[in-house]
């Protein structure tokens, strides 16, 4: 199969997509010893830090909970409030522990999938996680038909899964070996090509997906093309501007658990290039 071809199995796509977050917010508990010499640092400081924006800051904002004897949280989600819609290519950009991966894994579900106030229309599919839903006992062959029957595909759709997949992944004979004794570089190849397998309508990527030489790379990137052209949403998280600058026609800048700007990719990226003194 060329790499450029469609996937085999497209997906039905009944209902317009979008996603609404509103005014929503997400606390980690932290429960490690170092966590009381925090909670002693905080309660001088009048139970909150946050480094300020123009100090380079990392991660979201550290409390203490309102709760009599408090216990120091880590707030990796602040009033987040956004709507993305059938057409939209959005990047996450901000410094490490800014929230784009929190918030990513809110759009899909993974923590608290009944939030009243997060609304996704439409199928997802995640590139989060290299190991996501592989059976590491299971060899590379059987976890793509397991994946097939999951997504409910016919033998005949799960017959042309795998030989799309198996082209792709050019695992060769570890396609029938245990998924527990491939490289890093081999989990993304067989985690990749089965992501981006079928057409999903919402499709959330976290930057792994550049991992792998140089060649795998160039072939994902050609198979991405094709799939995100499908898609009706794309929301990818990336350091690398020049990513964003090819996937998106909008950023949003995250700070600190918030949103610190949101639009057009030039307009965000110009920003973001004069404020952290970037050139990339
Ligand atoms: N499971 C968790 N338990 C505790 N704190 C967490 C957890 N996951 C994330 N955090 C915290 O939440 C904040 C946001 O993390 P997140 O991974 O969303 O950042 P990010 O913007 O994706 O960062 P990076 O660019 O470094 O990947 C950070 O301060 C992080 O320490």
């Amino acid at each position: 199969m060329s790499m450029s071809s469609p996937p085999p199995a497209q997906a039905e796509h009944n209902i317009r997509s979008s996603i609404d977050i509103e005014s929503f917010s997400l606390s980690f508990p932290i429960f490690h010893g170092g966590a009381r010499s925090l909670k002693k640092m905080l309660l001088k400081r009048g139970r909150s830090f946050l480094a300020p924006a123009d100090k380079n800051r990392t991660g979201g904002e550290v409390t203490l909970s309102k709760a009599e004897n408090g216990i120091v949280e880590v707030q990796a989600l602040n009033d987040i409030s956004l709507h993305i819609e059938t057409g939209e290519r959005v990047g996450l950009i901000g410094h490490n522990g800014a929230g784009k991966s929190t918030l990513l894994r809110v759009m899909a579900g993974i923590y608290m999938p009944d939030a009243p106030n997060v609304h996704i229309q439409g199928q997802v599919a995640t590139l989060l996680d290299v190991n996501a839903g592989m059976s590491e006992e299971l060899t590379g062959r059987e976890n793509i038909a397991l994946v097939g029957l999951h997504k409910g595909l016919t033998p005949h759709q799960i017959e042309q899964l795998e030989k799309d997949v198996e082209a792709f992944a050019q695992l060769e004979e570890f396609l029938d070996l245990p998924v527990r004794l491939y490289s890093s570089g081999m989990r993304v190849r067989l985690g990749f090509g089965l992501a981006t397998a079928i057409t999903p309508q919402i499709l959330l990527m976290d930057e792994w997906f550049m991992a792998g030489d140089a060649h795998f790379q160039e072939r994902a990137a050609e198979r991405l093309h094709a799939v995100v052209g499908g898609t009706d949403i794309l929301v990818i998280t990336s350091h690398a501007l020049s990513i964003l600058e090819t996937w998106c026609n909008r950023l949003i800048w995250m700070e600190g658990g918030r949103v610190h700007m949101d639009g057009p990719t030039d307009e965000v990226l110009a920003a973001y290039r004069a404020a952290t003194g970037t050139d990339e």
